[in-house]
């Protein structure tokens, strides 16, 4: 089967930007991968776990040898590779690709737009919803994205063969790709996955910090487990998220905020028709969730 690309570079080689190269790699999408990042172990690492053929730290280097450029670094820098690389492709008729991974689309797609508020053609943002707690390129994995949703935020200005282009790259992953704005994207994962990476991390920190900490993680089970895996994440990329989702992040808090002052008066009125209805609704919607998943995951 032909490749459908010659050359993909990641920039920012991680658990995302390596199990992308690793999916396109076995799928046969692409079939030469550069790294570009800032941290040489991770590049050699890369090399060494045929997860990328060679790497670079000249940013013009991966920018001119690429038809697919994909920035899968933090949030923030995401931002800042995207104002490098459009200053380096700016006014190329044969310039690359460039699409994202990042978990908060607003902030560059502000970067990527120009003085009459559209995209240059070339640039797709896209954010696959699938990952863990784990980061690096040891933890990359070719499957990561198989039935996962990815988003992609093409706006005015895109270059419809670009979008498709890489909508085909997602779907060479295995994953089932969507589209919304870039609004929309950034309140709807401000509630599902920023708020209860907020809310798991307060929770740990705040029993971390209370005098009896020792005996809480002692006798701590499941429950805890899997309320707070998603705390052991990275907190560079969390910080990152933070700020760059700020408004839609503050209103998610604030709205649960609310929810959480009403189910507190419940409890201390011990107003048990009103926590068992709270409960009640909550426990609906939470097995109708995991009946979508579990349908998901069975590639439906
Ligand atoms: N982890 C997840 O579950 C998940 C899921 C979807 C999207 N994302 C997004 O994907 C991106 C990458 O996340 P990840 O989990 O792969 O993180 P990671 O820490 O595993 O990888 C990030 C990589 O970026 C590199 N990097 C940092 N600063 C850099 C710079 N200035 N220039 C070049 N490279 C730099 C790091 O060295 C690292 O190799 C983030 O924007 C994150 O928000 C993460
Ligand atoms: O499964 C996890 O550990 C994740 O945190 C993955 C998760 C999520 O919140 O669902 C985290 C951030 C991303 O931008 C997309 C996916």
């Amino acid at each position: 089967m032909a490749y459908k690309t010659e050359t993909v570079a990641i920039l920012g080689l991680g658990l995302i930007g390596g199990s992308l190269a690793r999916a396109l790699r076995e799928n046969r999408f692409s079939q030469r991968f550069i790294g570009y990042g800032r941290r040489l172990p991770s590049l050699e690492q890369g090399v060494a776990l045929g997860v990328i053929d060679e790497y670079t730290q000249d940013l013009g280097e991966a920018v001119s040898a690429a038809d697919i450029i994909v920035i899968a670094a933090p949030t923030l820098v995401a931002a800042d590779l995207l104002d490098e690389i459009l200053a380096l492709t700016d006014g190329h008729a044969h310039a690359p690709l460039v699409t994202d991974v990042a978990s908060v689309k607003g902030n560059l797609h502000a970067r990527a737009q120009r003085d009459d508020g559209t995209l240059p053609p070339n640039v797709v943002l896209g954010h696959p919803i699938a990952g863990s707690e784990r980061s690096g390129v040891a933890a990359s994995d070719a499957r990561l994205f198989v039935n996962h949703r990815v988003i992609l935020t093409p706006d005015v200005g895109n270059d419809p063969a670009a979008v498709d282009t890489i909508a085909a790259m997602w779907t060479a992953t295995g994953a089932d790709v969507v589209q919304m704005s870039v609004k929309d994207h950034d309140t709807v994962l401000a509630a599902t996955s920023h708020l209860p990476h907020a809310l798991a991390y307060a929770l740990v920190d705040a029993l971390a910090q209370s005098d009896a900490s020792d005996d809480i993680f002692r006798f701590a089970a499941g429950g805890f487990r899997d309320f707070t895996r998603i705390a052991s994440s990275d907190p560079v990329m969390w910080r990152d998220i933070a700020i760059a989702n700020r408004d839609a992040l503050l209103s998610a808090i604030d709205t649960f905020g609310e929810h959480l002052a009403i189910l507190r008066e419940q409890v201390a009125a011990s107003d048990a028709d009103g926590m068992e209805a709270t409960f009640t609704r909550a426990k609906t919607a939470r097995d109708e969730f995991a009946a979508i998943l579990a349908q998901r995951q069975r590639g439906h």
